[in-house]
């Protein structure tokens, strides 16, 4: 069983480029998202979802403010292959296979070989037979499948997925919607998902945190107490519609906050 770190964000702001030209993409954030958690982030198109993300990974550094995760600075996490990012540009090593591109994320994660768990993690999304084939060979969705699957295989403690869905097909969203959590959840990790489907955020997550237009602070802070697994009779259920019909009207309202003045 993985860790459960929690992540704790004291007064984050990021921004980006010199005075003048500068672009204020996150404002003061403060936020503990608990251990063991799928967190959705969902705003409007270029509120600061990913520069939040990236600051949680390490892969940025905050212009003021603090991450810890499990009391580890993201840089420390990283260093111990602690965390995995699945990004919508999948960043597969193109001269290695699928399944290379996978066993490579386990063995940078510093986890035992796994045969086994590998084949079984290219059979979860949906790539058995495409094993040895070449990110050059796969469609979009594909790699981004094969992306999500190298960064669940070295088991993180916290793994971050931004739009990790966004060039698969409808069905085959919905089944790795249906197929993917449990893995995930059985091992423990916390999780935070950048999304720009309700839907998806509120079917996968255990809080849903709604981001006002640029520069990012948190709108709405929606807990998501639905059961797992959240099979057909859950999504048919009037409390899940209820939460996507909440996480929409938050997003509806500070998107044309004059929809809030009018209230
Ligand atoms: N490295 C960078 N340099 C300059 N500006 C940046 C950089 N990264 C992000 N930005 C700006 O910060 C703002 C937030 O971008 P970000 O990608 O975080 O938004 P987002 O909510 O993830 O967008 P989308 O939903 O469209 O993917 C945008 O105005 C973007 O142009």
């Amino acid at each position: 069983m993985t860790a459960r770190p929690d992540i704790r964000l004291t007064g984050v702001s990021k921004s980006f480029g010199a005075a003048g030209r500068r672009v204020d993409a996150v404002d003061t954030v403060d936020l503990t998202l608990a251990g063991g958690q799928m967190t959705a982030l969902v705003g409007p198109s270029g509120c600061g979802k990913s520069t939040l993300l990236r600051l949680i990974a390490g892969l940025d550094r905050p212009s003021t403010g603090t991450i810890l995760i499990g009391g580890e600075s993201p840089d420390d996490l990283r260093r111990r292959a602690g965390l995995a990012v699945a990004f919508q540009d999948a960043a597969l090593l193109p001269w290695r296979t699928v399944e290379g591109n996978i066993a490579l994320g386990r063995a940078l994660a510093r986890r035992p070989r796994d045969p086994d768990g590998i084949r079984d993690l290219i059979a979860r999304v949906g790539l058995s037979g495409f094993e040895r084939r070449r990110p050059a060979e796969l469609s979009g969705g594909m790699r981004q499948r094969a992306a999500i699957a190298r960064a669940l295989a070295g088991e993180p403690e916290l793994l971050l997925l931004d739009e990790p869905f966004a060039a698969v097909d409808a069905l085959t969203r919905d089944r790795l919607n249906a197929e993917l959590p449990p893995l995930w959840e059985a091992r423990g990790a916390t999780s935070v998902l950048v999304t720009h489907s309700v839907a998806e955020a509120v079917r996968l997550s255990d809080r849903v945190l709604v981001l006002t237009p640029r520069p990012a602070s948190v709108a709405a802070d929606i807990a998501i107490p639905l059961p797992h697994p959240r099979d057909a009779k859950v999504l048919a259920s009037d409390a899940y519609r209820d939460l996507c019909a909440q996480v929409t009207e938050a997003l509806r309202d500070h998107q044309f906050p004059e929809n809030l003045a009018a209230q």
